[in-house]
């Protein structure tokens, strides 16, 4: 064979048609396991149902028999012991075998139903589960002054509510049978690894080197309840939608028929800055959908129809949840101490260990110490040490604490030993691989890798990103060294779909960054993350960053991390997930008075502030685009990036904003991630963010490098409900300010001049952003009547017309207040 690229029917490589089968056979292998498993499941449901009917513990049965739905359930439970229904459990735990009963306790009410034989056993016990969460110590959670969220979960998990932020079923009655079996106050997302380690009898003391296999007798008693619990919970999550995240991220499940794109409304994006990852992708038609309650969900009448998640996804999910809180226990032994010296220190950015003691080349070291980086910050001193021993790593920590150099040096690293090897390439190939969410981003890690590499001879950094000639990234990628290139995921698969040599090319890779992880792995991304993947090379590196890891986004990470691979925190669990130096507070004012407020805003933080640098967020690209107009014309020296841009135009203003002060930046989330403007002063988020994730990492704009800095969310009396979702965190409701005549005044004639045409994309954009909520979307007139108020304060007369066919898409098409244009 002339050893040149293959190409195999459907336009395959040679390794994806390789995997492709692979895969196939896989399927084929477990469709048997996952037939029984469904069995199982249906059994446990049935056995459920039948205990919720009225008399159902009185009349409990001694079901023995050979066809009793218990005995059915125990043969099943018993088939999964044999072998081949290994992947049931996570293999980590050793040899399945009967235990030894542990001892036995009756739940208070008999409303615990036991699901083995009639016998009370702890293992399947919720409401034992539940005290023993109670019981375990909440470390920060009280101090936070968040305790009254669910006592014993708030510990694990105090950012989720999900009950209290329910909108429709949020007066359920919880203690009604029918739900009796959840318990009155659950944290489902964080529950259930933590509850089988307490089960275990493991709780929170650090695991031996045998974790959960040295956890005693009832282990297998407490794996069944486990799982038996995750169907329950998966059940209601399937009854009750989208507040139950975890079984809600299967929107995405493969085999899923939920497209991620072409689903735009018109002209207007029907999601803030689908917009920023749209481009990424050049294609027009995406858009992104988010997990947070406050997004486009399940419930949304414009998405497809669910389809549930596989059992033996699931099941896996039970395996990965018990793989992910053995890692939390030893990263939190590892980083335990590490963590209380930053703690201590008061959240001061650097460390005593110095660059040069990290084991990387000196070369390196040099062009650190030129940029000024002399000492590591707390993220650099636990995660390099790991990152260059050549493991898989997962790490969390808060905004603008250096996570950057903490993948660009190990990217280095990985290429100079790379170089070293492959020296009979004419090209060489990229070692080193880094994606992110946004162009700005990949723009500016590109400048820091070019300035951490500037004394290795050789080493080529470029960037992959939308908006620029397709070609012409072709020819520069050919033409100069690349050995590091930092991408956006839809460009990036556009040149592996259609250059096969830059495929070869991407064959020789030894790293993997995905910065934003949990935004990349969210379902908008994730389908273009899984083709990038599948077409890299299995032996590789692979580093995951993000400020935020939600626990769907644990799970999911699995993709494309190994799994021995380290998780390394460095806020912590139930700490506070935002730089404590920033000053968090929260404005309630009515949309007509949106505009004004911002402007009050801004001339307060000028007069205090001599250098301020202020970052203006709203909602959508159109929406930003009518506040700067405003802005401008009430004489504020403002700039605005936005999706909408050229890229060349959003370049340039982000430089600019990066290098002065004494200006404002109105952005949409193309800014939210990542991108670091030094030394912002406030970030104002007007309008409610996409979810929890968006408002922590906007915020993180400001206070970086462990500066002080303020924080101000904007919202309308109905975004309120968004203060549940981000209750844990230290915000300060305030009553806004007056707003004097003149002032009012001044700001209705700048809306005034703002031209129409661009009033009316707001209003567009508005309803197609708010619409993606679940939380108003499912109101349609309530959505029309909300929206036509937005107009009203942006100076719309009378709501603009929408074309029939978005109405449609949109499901607004005969909702009173909605016009509809001839
Ligand atoms: N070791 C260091 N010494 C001094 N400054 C550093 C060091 N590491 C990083 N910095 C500075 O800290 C700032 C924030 O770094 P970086 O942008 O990498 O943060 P981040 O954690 O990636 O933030 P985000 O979560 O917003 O992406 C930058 O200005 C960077 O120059």
């Amino acid at each position: 064979m002339g050893g040149g690229p293959r190409t195999f029917p459907g336009g395959l490589s040679k390794w994806q048609y390789k995997r492709m089968h692979e895969k196939l056979a896989r399927q084929k292998q477990r469709g048997l396991i996952r037939h029984e498993k469904q069995l199982y499941l249906a059994r446990l449901r049935s056995e459920i149902r039948a205990s919720r009917l009225p008399g159902a513990d009185a009349a409990a049965p001694p079901a023995e028999g050979p066809t009793s739905s218990r005995a059915h359930i125990r043969a099943l439970a018993d088939r999964f012991r044999k072998p081949g229904a290994e992947d049931l459990w996570n293999e980590d735990d050793g040899p399945l075998r009967r235990a030894k009963r542990p001892s036995t306790s009756i739940p208070p009410g008999g409303q615990q139903r036991q699901l083995d034989s009639g016998k009370p056993r702890g293992g399947a016990n919720w409401k034992d589960w539940e005290d023993l969460a109670l019981e375990q110590p909440r470390p920060r959670m009280e101090a936070a002054g968040a305790g009254g969220k669910g006592p014993g979960l708030a510990a694990f998990n105090p950012k989720r509510d999900y009950r209290t932020v329910a909108p429709w079923w949020s007066h359920w009655n919880w203690n009604s049978p029918s739900l009796g079996f959840f318990g009155p106050k659950r944290c489902y997302s964080v529950m259930s690894p933590c509850t089988v380690n307490w089960q275990l009898g493991v709780g929170l003391r650090p695991l031996g080197a045998g974790g959960l296999a040295k956890a005693g007798n009832g282990r297998e008693e407490a794996a069944l309840a486990l799982f038996n619990q995750e169907r329950l919970y998966s059940v209601a999550a399937r009854r009750f939608g989208r507040k139950w995240r975890p079984d809600s991220s299967d929107e995405d499940e493969e085999g899923a028929s939920t497209p991620k794109r072409n689903l735009r409304f018109g002209k207007f994006g029907a999601s803030s800055e689908e917009d920023s990852e749209i481009d990424e992708s050049g294609d027009t038609s995406t858009i992104r959908r988010r997990w947070s309650s406050a997004a486009l969900r399940n419930c949304d009448m414009k998405k497809e129809r669910r389809v549930l998640k596989s059992y033996e996804e699931e099941s896996n999910d039970l395996a990965g949840r018990i793989r992910e809180l053995r890692e939390e226990i030893k990263n939190r032994e590892v980083l335990g101490t590490e963590r209380r010296r930053y703690e201590s220190r008061g959240e001061s950015l650097l460390t005593s260990k110095r660059f040069e003691e990290c084991g990387i080349s000196p070369l390196t070291v040099k062009a650190l110490n030129d940029a000024g980086y002399v000492q590591t910050t707390v993220v650099q001193e636990a995660a390099l040490p790991i990152c260059l021993e050549g493991k898989d790593v997962l790490v969390k920590a808060k905004t603008g604490t250096g996570k950057s150099a903490a993948f660009l040096l190990p990217a280095i690293e990985s290429v100079l030993n790379g170089m070293k090897r492959n020296t009979n390439h004419r090209v060489s190939p990229i070692f080193a691989l880094i994606l992110c969410p946004t162009r700005e981003l990949a723009i500016q890690l590109t400048a820091e890798a070019n300035v951490l590499s500037k004394y290795h001879e050789g080493i080529g950094v470029q960037s992959l990103i939308g908006g620029t000639r397709f070609k012409l990234d072709q020819r520069r990628l050919e033409s100069d060294p690349c050995q590091i290139l930092v991408a956006t995921p839809g460009r990036l698969l556009d040149h592996i779909e259609n250059k096969s040599s830059f495929s070869v090319r991407l064959m020789g890779l030894k790293l993997l960054v995905l910065d934003e992880a949990d935004h990349l792995l969210d379902l908008g991304f994730r389908k273009d993350i899984e083709k990038i993947v599948d077409s890299l090379p299995r032996q590789r590196q692979t580093l995951l960053f993000s400020a935020t890891i939600p626990k769907e986004v644990r799970r999911v990470s699995q993709l494309v991390l190994k799994r021995d691979h380290v998780f390394v925190d460095t806020v912590g669990l139930g700490a506070v997930e935002t730089p404590t130096k920033v000053q968090q507070s929260c404005l309630v004012v009515p949309h007509e008075l949106h505009c004004h407020m911002v402007h009050l805003l801004l001339r307060e933080h000028i007069d205090h502030e001599v250098d301020y640098k202020v970052i203006v967020f709203c909602t959508t690209a159109m929406v930003t685009e009518f506040m700067y107009i405003m802005l401008r014309d009430l004489k504020l020296n403002v700039r605005e990036i936005h999706s909408r841009k050229p890229q060349l135009y959003r370049t340039r203003i982000s430089e600019e904003f990066r290098d002065s002060n004494r200006l404002i930046l109105v952005t949409s989330d193309v800014s939210t991630r990542g991108v670091n403007y030094p030394d912002v002063t406030l970030v104002i988020q007007v309008g409610v963010p996409p979810d929890r994730e968006h408002y922590i990492h906007r915020l993180g704009r400001t206070g970086r490098e462990g500066k002080s800095g303020k924080g101000i969310l904007l919202l309308a009396p109905w975004e309120e409900y968004f203060m549940n979702e981000i209750g844990d965190l230290p915000i300060e409701k305030h009553t806004a300010p007056d707003i004097d005549q003149e002032m009012k005044q001044k700001v209705d004639d700048s809306i005034k001049n703002v031209d129409m045409s661009i009033k009316e994309a707001a209003y567009h954009a508005w309803l197609g952003y708010y619409n993606s909520i679940a939380d108003i979307g499912r109101d349609k007139t309530m959505l029309a009547d909300l929206a036509n108020r937005f107009g009203a304060s942006i100076g719309l007369e009378k709501p603009p017309a929408m074309y029939r066919k978005t109405a449609l898409k949109m499901g607004l098409k005969d909702v009173p207040g909605i016009r509809i244009r001839k």
